[in-house]
């Protein structure tokens, strides 16, 4: 099948290019004529393990194409799938500008028959307001509108996107659900087809529940500095309960990224619109702030003068696996290292060019053991499996003074003290003044 993918970031561009391993023709869209040109040019604008070389195949198959003209993505194609971003307004509440601005632009655009597929994650009630926003421009009926919330990882979105644990697909009447249906019987068997609205809910509970287990489990880690436990063996007790599950539960600096916490808040206020008061997201989102904070304050008490003082830092990605730096705790961390008077110096794998255009004034690394050299303290703050690995004793030889304050628990403390580290980690010692 002819489809055209509308939005060509993260999702957009996974969607688009998985869709080509399953043999359709795909036309991805952006309205970032610069984004477009470095697609057509061959290069893949996000680091995200595998899709450059499903993009690079499916160039050579001739199956996608990059425009910056939305009439000629959608012109031939028989399904449209909507990716574009909905961030967040002011008040926390998701915005919907580009979206709907997508919907007319596609009801403008149509003439024959298709299948408009919502992709985006949207509030309750936008797919109500899509349909009313295509329905003016087209005054018929030429369309199918489905609402397919995505549940990727970033990191792991060519994986998630081809292996999902469940379809939702929102729907006025199921019998429209076919086309898409055919699309992921090959990748999926439990696929729920649902109204428009269950299906736009499930994708904010499922964000606001992964965030609220984070959140619950860093105030555990934090009783936990207080009384001599160990947050990695609380959590791993709790995680064989197969009511509560393994996953979710690791300590650390908290949730980052362009989904948690803009759809926490998103989630905040739909609650709130709808007269419920949602005071348990609203404390998910306070102590997942707080956790930045409260890590800063790790240094200062260790290290009491901080001006002039050389720091370390390994990691600035939101998580392992992607060059993404929205919402990631190294921004909200570097800022109040900067605010202290810090001399910094950092390295990640893959997102320095990324945090490069919001701190130029930092020192950027070749590699790890550069940023740990002459280094008072060392900060990590995302768990990449290159720092997992590190070579310790190099580590050790380089710094100045070997304090590691660990913000994602990526080594055993035993081991940490055999390479005589003053090792500190999220919910496993506690520091005295
Ligand atoms: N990033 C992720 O891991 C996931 C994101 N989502 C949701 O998917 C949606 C997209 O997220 P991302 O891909 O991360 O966003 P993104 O910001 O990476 O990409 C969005 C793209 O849409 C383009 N765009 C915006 N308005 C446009 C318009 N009027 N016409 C054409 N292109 C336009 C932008 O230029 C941008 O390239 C969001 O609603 C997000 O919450 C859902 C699951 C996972
Ligand atoms: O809607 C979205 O955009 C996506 O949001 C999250 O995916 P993502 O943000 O890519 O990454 P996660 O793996 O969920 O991690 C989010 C943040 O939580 C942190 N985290 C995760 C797990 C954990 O146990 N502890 C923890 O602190 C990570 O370090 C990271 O900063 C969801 O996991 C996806 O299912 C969803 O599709």
């Amino acid at each position: 099948m002819r489809i055209c993918v509308i939005g060509s970031g993260y999702v957009g561009l996974v969607t688009g290019s998985c869709l080509t391993g399953m043999g359709h023709s795909v036309t991805l869209v952006d309205r970032d004529g610069d984004k477009i040109a470095r697609l057509k040019s061959g290069e893949t604008p996000i680091y995200e393990p595998g899709l450059a070389d499903l993009v690079g195949k499916a160039r050579g198959a001739g199956l996608i194409e990059y425009t910056t003209n939305l009439n000629e993505g959608v012109k031939n194609a028989g399904m449209i799938f909507i990716t574009v971003d909905t961030p967040c307004n002011k008040d926390g509440s998701a915005n919907l500008s580009r979206v709907l601005q997508v919907a007319e632009e596609i009801g403008k655009n149509i003439d024959d028959f298709k299948t408009i597929v919502l992709k985006s994650t949207v509030p309750v009630g936008t797919t109500r307001l899509v349909n009313e926003c295509l329905q003016k421009q087209r005054r018929s009926q030429n369309f199918e509108l489905l609402t397919n919330p995505e549940f990727l990882r970033e990191g792991n979105a060519v994986y998630d996107f081809l292996h999902p644990e469940r379809v939702i697909i929102g729907t006025e009447r199921s019998s429209y659900t076919k086309t898409l249906t055919n699309i992921y019987k090959h990748i999926c068997e439990r696929i729920i087809i649902t109204n428009w609205e269950n299906a736009e809910l499930i994708k904010y509970s499922a964000n606001a529940f992964l965030a609220a287990k984070i959140s619950f489990i860093n105030e555990i880690a934090c009783v936990c500095e207080e009384v001599g436990a160990d947050i990695t063996k609380v959590a791993e007790g709790i995680g064989y309960d197969s009511r509560i599950g393994p996953h979710f539960l690791k300590a650390g600096l908290g949730y980052g990224g362009s989904c948690l916490p803009k759809d926490v808040s998103a989630m905040i206020a739909t609650g709130q619109k709808a007269g419920c008061e949602m005071r348990l997201l609203r404390s998910v989102a306070q102590v997942n702030s707080d956790q930045r904070r409260k890590f800063v304050k790790k240094l200062s008490k260790l290290l009491p003068e901080q001006t002039g003082l050389a720091i370390g830092v390994w990691g600035l990605s939101f998580k392992p696996g992607t060059d993404d730096i929205r919402e990631s705790s190294a921004l909200e961390v570097i800022a109040q290292l900067k605010e202290l008077g810090c001399l910094i110096k950092v390295y990640d794998p893959a997102a320095m060019p990324n945090f490069k255009l919001l701190h130029p004034d930092l020192h950027y690394c070749n590699d790890l053991y550069e940023a740990a050299r002459e280094s008072e303290a060392l900060l990590i703050l995302t768990d990449w499996q290159e720092f997992v690995n590190a070579d310790l004793n190099k580590v050790g030889s380089l710094m100045k003074s070997k304090v590691i304050i660990d913000g994602r628990n990526i080594y055993e403390p035993d081991l940490m003290k055999k390479f005589a580290f003053k090792y500190y980690s999220i919910g496993r010692q506690k520091i005295d003044k």
